[in-house]
């Protein structure tokens, strides 16, 4: 890893991806690294809002947290919230001394080349922070579903391509999930196509050699200018078929985002997050889980989280992560401590009712179906859900026609 900071300037290193392709699990190998550096973060989920992202993806089983961590409001980085981004940048600024180094994770469907902008276009961040380099992660199991998305009306070029097109560094993560040699292959020269530029290093769960990534001075503006415009002239339709094969998007349209801020997001994606108090009956949740995220392709969920209770003997919580249609449930953090109620509880073994959240995100997503649903695996006598084991030691997860296409 380059070890100068450079004239006095703090080097930032965005970490863009589409919605569960491995950001925060980089995020997690790169604090979890020996590199000698202190770094903070900024993290911007789209979703809860308040705490349940940051409970989920940063609390180990040992329940470690990390310090120096900044959470951004509920929106977008690129738009909603590009604002607050510069102010807690500045923040940061402030407190220079205590860090060298600024990683900020976007949400999965941010433009990265808006938020660079925001590198040049603020006079107060423009001499104290260096934009370093824009790191993609590209999910091998899914990126090629996620780049022939289409829509004829809007020929909109879609947020996995504008990702790939700005990256200077990109991680193929998921490599295990490919289902072949040839098939990692075809992925990698399709990434190409989109960005001939910038290295390509393959990776499972983000496990990459840190000076691939990290000080590596790799952003220019004017690259990013011209990526800028090729898009421009794609969405345009001038570019379509030629250099990027993507250009347009799903049918269902252009759409704003949640946020409404105005700037288009072109994938109609829309997140809902439920919360409902109680122990979750184990069966009944993983078969509406296994109905949303497979039977259900109108509605489709391109991602789901969630920190949950269950009945049973284990009252740990779990963390729940799903992208598309690859699901796990893992122990996280230990277990509510609570006076046992030692009578019938219906099924609310460990004490008090805990608060169970899930942030699910897809298209035309209903939340209040989604929230009758969800409440209904609240467990009582008849789901199966009072007294019945929880989940096994280790784990749960599903897999669904696993498939690159
Ligand atoms: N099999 C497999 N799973 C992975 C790999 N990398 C990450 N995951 C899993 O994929 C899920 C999503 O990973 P995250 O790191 O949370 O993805 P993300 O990009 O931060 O997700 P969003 O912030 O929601 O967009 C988690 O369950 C990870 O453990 C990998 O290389 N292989």
């Amino acid at each position: 890893m380059e070890a100068a900071v450079g004239m006095g300037t703090t080097p930032v290193t965005v970490i863009t991806g589409f919605l569960g392709s491995g950001k925060s699990t980089l995020l997690e190998h790169v604090l979890r690294e020996r590199h000698g550096r202190r770094i903070a973060v900024i993290q911007n989920e789209l979703g809860a809002g308040g705490s349940l992202p940051e409970q989920v993806s940063m609390l180990n089983e040992t329940g470690d947290r990390y310090d120096e961590w900044v959470e951004l409001p509920n929106g977008c980085l690129c738009c909603a919230v590009r604002d607050k981004l510069t102010i807690a940048l500045e923040r940061l600024m402030e407190r220079r001394g205590q860090f060298e180094y600024i990683l900020i994770e976007t949400t999965g469907v941010a433009n990265p080349g808006a938020l660079a902008s925001t590198f040049w276009l603020d006079d107060a961040l423009e001499s104290p922070l260096r934009l370093d380099g824009i790191v993609t992660l590209v999910d091998a199991a899914n990126v090629l579903r996620h780049v022939s998305a289409r829509s004829v009306e809007t020929g909109q070029v879609n947020e996995v391509v504008q990702q790939i097109a700005y990256a200077d560094r990109l991680i193929l993560n998921k490599c295990d999930l490919a289902p072949s040699a040839e098939r990692l292959d075809e992925v990698e020269q399709t990434v190409r196509t989109i960005n001939g530029l910038a290295p390509i290093v393959r990776a499972e769960y983000a496990h990459v050699d840190l000076d691939a990534i990290l000080g590596t001075s790799s952003f220019q503006t004017q690259r990013a200018l011209d990526v800028g415009a090729s898009l421009a002239r794609a969405r345009a339709g001038v570019l379509s078929g030629e250099c990027l094969p993507c250009a347009p998007m799903e049918p269902h349209g252009t759409a704003r985002d949640d946020a409404g801020s105005g700037d288009a997001h072109s994938i109609r994606v829309q997140t809902c997050s439920l919360r409902t108090d109680g122990r979750l009956a184990l069966e009944p949740f993983k078969a509406w889980l296994c109905d949303l995220l497979w039977e259900r392709p109108t509605r489709p969920v391109f991602r789901a989280k969630g920190l949950l209770h269950f009945a049973g003997e284990d009252v740990r919580p779990h963390a729940l992560q799903a992208v598309h249609d690859v699901w796990d449930l893992k122990p996280c953090g230990p277990a509510l401590v609570a006076a046992d109620s030692g009578g019938d509880d219906g099924g609310q073994r460990g004490g008090a009712a805990p608060t169970n959240w899930i942030v699910i995100i897809g298209a035309r997503v209903d939340a209040d179906a989604l929230g009758r649903e969800f409440r209904g695996c609240v467990a009582r006598e008849g789901n199966g859900g009072a007294g019945e084991d929880g989940a096994e030691e280790g784990g749960l997860g599903g897999a669904h026609d696993v498939d690159v296409t």
